[in-house]
């Protein structure tokens, strides 16, 4: 059996407060886009974890794929299974790569035993894993709260037909860093309803939050989103703690990877 875990954007993101069990909540749209890892699981003698594409840290206690694989095998005793991962998402990149793979891998193992795991058990255990992860078992745009497994789907029309372009410069930002540099005693403004919110407004009412402190610490992050306003884009942002930003854009520019110094990963998604 063979999926295919897609990245995700933010739109926006808020935290709005540290809570008793260390996390913050938070207030974002999730939105999946088309860059996608590979995943397949074949019958084994024993189990094993294979990768190729984007180098990943196989260690079993923090590999997301073997996290989900030992979660399920810990509830439901299965027989052993190969996993493969063919990885293309850039990581600690604010594209939710490592949690679409350990979401998706909890449910291609449901799918391949037929072990009928109710909907808010497979979310439990995806929340075990990551806070992204209960998102990917939905996988559409949704509005999110609490730790981001609080979910609620959201139509935007106005994206339709739009080309999503990404830069990544190759920065790799620790989420747990990023939450500890935000002052957090600053009153939070109301997140936008975006179902109702003409693209072209979105640059002055949706903020994330990790931009200012990011930016501070690497310009050229910051650089990227001027960069992207320079070349025409509607909404530009960083997505999640970074370091990825996104255009938003009617069209792709023709010559856009030219922009860009040659190292940097430059993806596009319609
Ligand atoms: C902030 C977001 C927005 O999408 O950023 P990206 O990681 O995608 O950039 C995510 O919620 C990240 O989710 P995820 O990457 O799954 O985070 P986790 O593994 O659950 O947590 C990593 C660390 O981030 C912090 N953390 C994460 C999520 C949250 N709601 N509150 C937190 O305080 C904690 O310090 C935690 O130890
Ligand atoms: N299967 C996996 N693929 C990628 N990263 C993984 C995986 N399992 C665990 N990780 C770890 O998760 C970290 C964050 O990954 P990722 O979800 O791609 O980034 P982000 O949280 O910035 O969106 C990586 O630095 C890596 O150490």
């Amino acid at each position: 059996m063979i999926v295919f875990p897609n990245a995700k954007i933010n739109l926006g993101l808020q935290v709005t407060g540290k809570r008793a069990d260390g996390y913050h909540n938070l207030r974002t749209v999730f939105y999946p886009i088309q860059l996608s890892d590979m995943l397949e699981a074949i019958w084994a003698d024993e189990f094993s974890f294979q990768s190729s594409g984007l180098p990943i840290d196989g260690n079993p206690d923090t590999n997301l794929c073997i996290r989900a694989w030992k979660r399920m095998q810990q509830e439901y005793n299965l027989p052993p299974i190969s996993l493969y991962l063919h990885k293309i998402i850039p990581m600690g990149a604010g594209l939710g790569g490592g949690s679409s793979d350990g979401a998706f891998t909890l449910r291609l193992i449901n799918q391949l035993f037929k072990l009928d795991c109710p909907d808010e058990q497979l979310k439990a255990f995806a929340l075990e894993l990551g806070s992204d992860c209960p998102f990917f078992l939905l996988n559409k745009p949704a509005k999110a709260t609490g730790r981001g497994e609080e979910l609620v789907p959201i139509e935007l029309p106005q994206l339709k037909d739009k080309t999503i372009l990404l830069a990544n410069p190759g920065i790799h930002i620790a989420t747990g860093w990023a939450f500890g540099q935000l002052d957090l005693t600053k009153p939070t403004p109301p997140f936008p309803d975006l179902s109702i919110l003409p693209l072209e407004q979105w640059k002055n009412y949706l903020l994330n939050d990790f931009e200012p402190v990011v930016f501070q610490q690497h310009p050229e992050i910051a650089a990227i989103r001027e960069k992207f306003y320079a070349m025409g884009a509607v909404y530009a942002a960083m997505t999640g703690t970074g370091s990825t930003v996104y255009g938003i854009f009617d069209a792709a520019p023709a010559d856009w990877k030219q922009q860009f110094p040659s190292q940097y990963t430059l993806l596009e998604s319609k």
